[in-house]
């Protein structure tokens, strides 16, 4: 188990995110054919989604992976345990685009690649650690923020920041 300390919170509603994967989508495009996207389960399923709608790929399969527990009260992970493959993809990963929402560890992103070689590894988020080990990236995050995605969230009180480090312990 890792432990992770977390002082920032970086939410990203549904516009912004929309806004980024479309961004990603231009970036990939301009880097030539792809025939199809493999989504790292579950984060990298919505920015699948939509890159496949603006790529026009039809061809979209799923690595399924298990790895942090979300443990405290804010849903912010607390520890990352060892990472479980549910489902993997057959051949090297040649042509394919390989989307996860973000990559902060590596140890994620260090994983799939060993199985997937030859995949072009695309975030939305990347933070320092993890940064070398994407191909293609649109925003980088300091190690130390927590990035909060609209699908994590609902409307609520908004506690204010000079509160917050409290809560982020
Ligand atoms: O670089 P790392 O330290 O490995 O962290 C990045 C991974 O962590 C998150 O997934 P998470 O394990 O929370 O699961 P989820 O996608 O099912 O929410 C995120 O979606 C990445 O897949
Ligand atoms: O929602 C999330 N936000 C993050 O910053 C993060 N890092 C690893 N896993 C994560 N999940
Ligand atoms: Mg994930």
């Amino acid at each position: 188990m890792t432990e992770h300390h977390y002082r920032m919170d970086f939410p990203v509603g549904w516009e912004e995110l929309h806004r980024n994967a479309r961004a990603l989508a231009w970036r990939l495009l301009d880097k030539g054919q792809w025939n199809g996207i493999i989504a790292i389960t579950r984060g990298g399923l919505v920015p699948a989604a939509i890159l496949a709608r603006e790529m026009d790929i039809r061809m979209i399969d799923t690595i399924c992976v298990v790895s942090y527990q979300k443990s405290d009260t804010y849903g912010t992970a607390a520890a990352q345990g060892d990472l479980t493959v549910l489902k993997g993809v057959a051949g090297d990963g040649e042509g394919m685009i390989l989307i996860d929402d973000l990559v902060d560890t590596g140890k994620t992103a260090r994983h799939v690649r060993e199985m997937l070689p030859k995949a072009h590894f695309a975030t939305l988020y990347a933070k320092p650690a993890g940064k070398p080990l994407v191909d293609t990236f649109i925003t980088e995050v300091s190690q130390d923020t927590w990035i909060r995605f609209p699908w994590d969230m609902e409307h609520t009180f908004s506690t204010p920041l000079a509160e917050r480090p409290k809560m982020l312990g």
